[in-house]
């Protein structure tokens, strides 16, 4: 099935554009039901600028869900500070952050079912997740069919949820998300169920909310096709930034206190505990060199950056 049945923008909404992100040292810990705790961020440090899009990717537990839920409000971190403009939400009271949740961010979860009323129809979810919306501001967003017709699902506008096939309800989840014109849409794996022809359209679809509103936008994905249509990308690591992309470039990112991850090739060759010496060599190279004791006397290796 095809998604894309007519071009569609999102409504007049008066928005300021995109929401800027950052985070500084942000841990979160997860207690299990036996009482033991889960680290599964451990010192986030990140900024993205308004209107910015970015694609988080990672092995599966490296902290990616975890750190899309923190910035859109709906868990707390454990410790650090996370900032939405100028608002700091990891401290906000509960009533405004929950303000903030209903009109400024959407975050669509993993699996499209944790974030539909299944009892309900098509468009009574969207009319659901316009609820926090001024009357004004409903009359001025894009009308339910229009925005279902986007989606592909104009014929299942009227059609409940629990009826629907998993592609289906993952492009509703989408179009609920996209209906407030959000500054910040936060979307966990939003196309891991959809052929290729419907993953393509709604990564399209998404992308022209950034085009029209300035949405910032943050989606995490397995998938390297969705990665490559986003300029950056942050790849995730045991629960830290471990490597930025630009552009197709990748590179290691400088952390707190001077914290460097070797890259996964370099890290089985250099273990943990590898004393090595790190001297700069003209003013954009350091050159990192294996004490002689680590290569068991053997003279000393050795690796650039650049
Ligand atoms: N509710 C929870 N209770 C306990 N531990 C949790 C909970 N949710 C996540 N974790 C743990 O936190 C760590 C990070 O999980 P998270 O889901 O954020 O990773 P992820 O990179 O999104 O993984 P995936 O790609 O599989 O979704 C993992 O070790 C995971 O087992």
């Amino acid at each position: 099935m095809t998604v894309v049945d007519a071009d569609v923008d999102f409504g007049e909404l008066d928005r300021q554009g995109g929401l800027g992100v950052r985070c500084l040292g942000v841990v979160h810990l997860y207690r299990t039901f036996e009482g033991h705790d889960v680290v599964a961020l451990q010192g986030v440090d990140l900024s993205i600028r308004p209107g910015e899009r970015v694609a988080f990717l990672g092995p599966s537990g490296s902290g990616k869900s975890t750190l899309l839920t923190l910035l859109g409000g709906i868990q707390r971190p454990s410790a650090g500070r996370i900032f939405l403009g100028d608002s700091e939400i990891s401290r906000l009271p509960e009533p405004e952050l929950a303000r903030l949740r209903s009109r400024r961010v959407s975050t669509m979860l993993q699996g499209a079912t944790r974030n539909l009323l299944p009892y309900a129809t098509a468009r009574q979810n969207i009319a659901f997740a316009r609820l926090a919306l001024s009357g004004a501001e409903r009359k001025q967003a894009v009308p339910e069919r229009e925005l279902l017709a986007r989606v592909g699902l104009a014929s299942v506008a009227d059609q409940v949820v629990s009826t629907m096939s998993g592609g289906q309800r993952q492009r509703l989840a989408l179009a609920c998300a996209v209906s407030t014109g959000p500054q910040l849409l936060l979307a966990d794996e939003p196309t891991s169920q959809l052929s290729h022809e419907d993953r393509d359209a709604v990564i399209s679809l998404i992308h022209e909310l950034g085009d029209e509103l300035g949405t910032t936008i943050v989606v995490v994905t397995h998938q390297p096709e969705v990665a490559a249509t986003f300029p950056r990308t942050i790849t995730m690591k045991g629960g830290r930034v471990g490597l930025e992309g630009r552009d197709g470039a990748e590179y290691v990112v400088i952390g707190a206190e001077g914290v460097v991850h070797l890259p996964t090739h370099l890290a089985e060759q250099w273990p943990q505990g590898t004393l090595v010496r790190i001297e700069p060599e003209e003013s954009d190279r350091l050159v990192v060199s294996r004490s002689a004791e680590a290569v068991g006397g053997a003279g000393e290796g050795e690796a650039r950056t650049e």
